[in-house]
């Protein structure tokens, strides 16, 4: 009854359904949620400008569809006409993606200054990533438990992780790469390459062997870290109206990707925590047992020893292995794939100094890649740095949300109301040739050169030296002027691993393997606020060594 009434009703309005009809419903349903999250956005203070076609409603619409290609060029905009004055300015929203006030490069040590619950960079991370839909229970991203495991645990525990990740390493390339020494392998640069070998080293330091090794479970740890990225671009196109529904829909793939992985990580969970229950309660039989260096044993001692019960259940853990794959994976294999763009671009006395390190401490650590030996690459640690600069992946970072319901006031004045989202600007700052000397150039060696000159001075030379200014041109230290981890308390924990793990990968790369040059260097582009990375094709060589 109720199905031929509701086929009769379909019948009924199917003359409705012209092309005409079906455009206007578009058009106005756009106006309507465009004005709809206009209402609902925080009211951007009118002393700020406005990039883009500026502030106002028929610019509103403007801004939505030129926001797609013009981005990088506001910002570029915003950057020389008002952060170089040290003011701030609003980077117009886009369909999906709230307006952003960028706050000048003057402002960073106040922006910095200010505690979670004024300016949230928890907050801010839960609303780009869509952390009501892509984590699998809000709670992952609204308490990101993980986060603070990572921050605690991670740097602290590197002497235990490089041996692992170098018995990784070998193994990994061995097997993408191959042993012949007549042909070239051919692979793209980051699906083939950086996207296949990143999870494994990223899983040996998360949940370890033999899961590292898994493919199945890989994949899903792939495909998770696709499902945000996805969600990320995607609810940045549909208007906010439109985010519970779309979401519904996007929400099923994370939770599919958990529920395949859970196999493999439950199990992990509940019989790491057996074992270390067993060992805490003196039972003679763990006498000898020693727990695993991993995220999974760094989670477990790190929710006992702050009586967090609800971060001891199995599921919960497994869940927040997710999230850490996401923030791994292909933000590492970005740089890996920049890096290696940036150097086969590059002359090729780049490629052979980078070698000669490699090989030189390699061998100097006794054919083993040690901490020790990892923090002497000069050469290696700057040619990531500055790839970083030079093939910056962000428009922005520093990225924090206003907590406080009556708003706060920036130094410069500016009232900023409950809910404004900030940033600090990245591309531009990079680029900027009051800080970086030809920043339009890929200068391998640009922070390695002193530092290795440093080497090699006398003890009488080397007290006239500011030896703590050299240091900080290392790879892992930020500044107002290089955000690539972001910058202050809640700057990339990860960023001690990925030195690691990047340089010991293309150290070992050069040792073992020829790689060719690239003829071109690939270009870059961008879609709204979003760096596509370019398509490029890696070609490796076993050497006989
Ligand atoms: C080259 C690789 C990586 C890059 C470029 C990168 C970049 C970043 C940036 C820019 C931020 C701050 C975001 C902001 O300013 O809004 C961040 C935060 C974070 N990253 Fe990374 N990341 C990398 C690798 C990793 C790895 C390997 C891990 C973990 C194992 C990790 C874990 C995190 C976590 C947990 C946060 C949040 C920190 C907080 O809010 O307190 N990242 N990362």
């Amino acid at each position: 009854m109720a199905g031929s009434y509701l086929a009769q009703q379909i019948a009924d309005a199917a003359p409705l359904l012209t092309p005409y009809n079906i455009f206007l419903a578009c058009v106005t349903y756009l106006a309507i949620s465009i004005v709809g999250s206009f209402v609902r956005a925080p009211r951007y203070p009118i002393s700020v400008p406005w990039v883009g076609h500026g502030k106002g409603w028929l610019s509103a619409f403007k801004n939505v569809f030129s926001g797609f290609s013009s981005s990088k060029a506001w910002v570029q905009t915003g950057y020389e006409k008002y952060s170089k004055s040290g003011k701030a300015f609003v980077l117009p929203s886009m369909l999906g993606a709230p307006a952003e006030t960028v706050i000048p490069q003057s402002q960073m040590q106040w922006l910095l200054e200010q505690p979670d619950s004024v300016l949230s960079t928890a907050a801010a991370h839960y609303d780009t990533l869509q952390g009501d839909y892509s984590f699998v229970k809000p709670v992952i991203l609204k308490d990101p438990y993980h986060e603070h495991v990572i921050h605690k645990n991670l740097a602290r525990n590197l002497n235990a992780v490089v041996p692992e990740l170098d018995d990784e390493i070998r193994h990994a390339l061995d097997h993408l790469c191959g042993l012949d020494t007549e042909q070239f392998v051919k692979m793209d640069m980051l699906e083939g390459f950086m996207m296949k070998i990143i999870p494994i080293f990223t899983n040996r330091m998360l949940v370890g062997l033999p899961l590292c090794r898994n493919q199945d479970f890989l994949d899903t740890m792939l495909g998770y870290t696709m499902d945000v990225i996805r969600g990320f671009l995607l609810f940045a196109l549909v208007p906010k109206l439109l985010h519970p529904i779309v979401g519904a829909v996007h929400s099923l793939g994370p939770k599919y990707h958990y529920w395949r992985s859970r196999k493999y990580t439950r199990p992990l969970v509940q019989k790491r925590l057996h074992d270390i229950r067993k060992k805490d309660a003196g039972d003679p039989e763990y006498k000898d047992w020693k727990e695993p260096n991993d995220f999974v044993t760094w989670s477990i001692r790190t929710a006992m020893a702050e009586g967090r019960q609800d971060e001891l259940d199995p599921g919960r853990i497994a869940i927040r292995i997710m999230p850490l794959n996401f923030a791994s994976i292909h933000t590492t294999a970005m740089t890996g794939q920049g890096v290696l763009i940036d150097v086969l671009s590059a002359d090729p006395s780049v490629v052979e100094a980078l070698r000669e390190e490699a090989e030189r401490i390699y061998k100097e650590e006794g054919n083993r890649w040690t901490k020790n030996g990892l923090s002497r690459m000069y050469r290696m640690d700057s040619a990531i740095r500055e790839s970083q600069r030079h093939s910056a992946i962000a428009l922005t970072f520093v990225s924090k949300k206003v907590m406080v319901k009556e708003g706060i006031t920036t130094p410069e004045g500016v009232h900023l109301e409950y809910g404004t989202n900030v940033g600090c600007p990245w591309l531009p700052a990079a680029n900027d040739p009051d800080i970086y000397e030809k920043p339009d150039e890929f200068d391998a060696f640009r922070y390695s050169r002193e530092r290795e000159e440093y080497e090699t001075m006398n003890a009488d030379e080397k007290s006239k030296v500011d030896a703590l200014k050299l240091k900080q041109s290392g790879l892992v230290t930020t500044g107002n002027y290089h955000l690539p981890f972001g910058h202050g308390r809640h700057a990339c924990p990860g960023r001690f691993f990925v030195a690691h793990e990047l340089k010991m990968l293309f150290g070992h790369m050069l040792i073992h393997y020829d790689v060719r040059p690239l003829a071109e260097r690939p270009k870059t582009m961008w879609v709204g606020r979003t760096m596509i990375p370019p398509k490029a094709v890696l070609e490796v060589r076993r050497r006989r060594v």
